[in-house]
């Protein structure tokens, strides 16, 4: 029999042992195999994946049948098909690590991937996080501020998520699985930070998966460890391409760092009022890591 006639399209939400949970567009979950052409085609399914696949039946078990081209993919997590890179800051503790913020937005563009910032914990200190929103004013990533204690934010942050597929990023305890209850009060996800870490156990593995959130058509994708980013590899004298704040500043050299140079419109323009200071000595210090990282690659 011709599966093609009963195949259906779906997203893969997660794969564990060799299967993988396929939601179909009216949010159903099916247990489906991978083909054994994509083994030999070196293909490995991963969640994200849009698929084609023909559902379970009482005779047979479901199976993968195609994998759609992948517009972008992340490697830790795994995951393929981000629409959006949400990173995720707070307003209050965690101390926000605003070097981590400007690192996950170069790490997006870099893979492609949209990236928009969300500021936590609204209700612990507002004036932190309206200068949050204004260091990153000029950076092309919209900044939304939210609290899930009291909600404020919440529902511009709804839209934003709406039908997409999001990534969180960021520090430890920052709130994101606060967000998302208060996004979808029904996931009752464990909330706590370092206490629920530690009795978890620090180090167990949890496989990337995606997350539906009902009532918004979207789905996301929380993962630990994606604080940590030591393997960004961006050439000291491209970094100054993913600040879209210093586009347009008109400097002495032509292959100006913005760094020590003499003549340097960007410091002109900070002078001015137009880009922010703080943004920038950020972008001084990951310019002079990158230059130092090299160094020793050629040592
Ligand atoms: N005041 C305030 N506290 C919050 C808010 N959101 C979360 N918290 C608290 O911050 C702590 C961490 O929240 P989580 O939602 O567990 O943070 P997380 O980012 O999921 O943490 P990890 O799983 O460690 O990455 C908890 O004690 C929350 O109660 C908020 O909007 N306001
Ligand atoms: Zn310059």
């Amino acid at each position: 029999m011709d599966k093609g006639l009963h195949s259906m399209e779906g997203k893969i939400l997660k794969g564990i042992g060799g299967f993988y949970y396929v939601q179909d567009r009216a949010g159903a979950v099916y247990e489906c195999k991978a083909k054994g052409r994509f083994r030999l085609e070196g293909i490995k399914p991963m969640p994200g994946d849009n698929v084609r696949f023909s559902p379970p039946s009482d005779t047979e078990g479901g199976s993968i049948l195609e994998i759609a081209p992948r517009k972008n993919a992340l490697v830790r997590p795994m995951v393929a098909n981000i629409d959006l890179l949400l990173i995720i800051v707070s307003a209050g503790k965690p101390k926000p690590d605003l070097g981590l913020v400007d690192k996950l937005l170069l790490y997006a563009a870099q893979g492609g991937i949209p990236a928009a910032i969300g500021v936590s914990k609204l209700d612990t200190d507002r004036g932190m996080a309206e200068e949050i929103q204004r260091e990153y004013r000029g950076s092309g990533a919209p900044v939304h501020c939210f609290s899930a204690r009291d909600g404020r934010g919440i529902a511009d942050v709804a839209e934003l998520l709406r039908g997409r597929c999001v990534c969180l990023a960021g520090q430890s305890a920052v709130g994101k699985s606060s967000l998302l209850n208060a996004l979808s009060p029904g996931l009752c996800l464990e909330t706590g930070g370092l206490s629920k870490k530690t009795a978890r156990g620090r180090h167990t593995t949890r496989f990337s998966e995606l997350l539906p959130l009902p009532g918004l058509g979207a789905t996301v994708i929380d993962t630990p460890g994606f604080s940590i980013l030591e393997c960004l590899e961006t050439q000291p004298e491209e970094l100054k391409e993913y600040y879209p704040e210093f586009a347009g500043s008109v400097c002495r050299f032509d292959g100006c760092l913005h760094w020590k140079e003499p003549g340097c419109g960007v410091k002109g323009r900070i002078a001015a009022g137009e880009i922010d200071e703080n943004r920038y000595t950020r972008y001084t210090m990951l310019l002079e890591e990158l230059l130092e990282r090299r160094k020793h690659q050629y040592d």
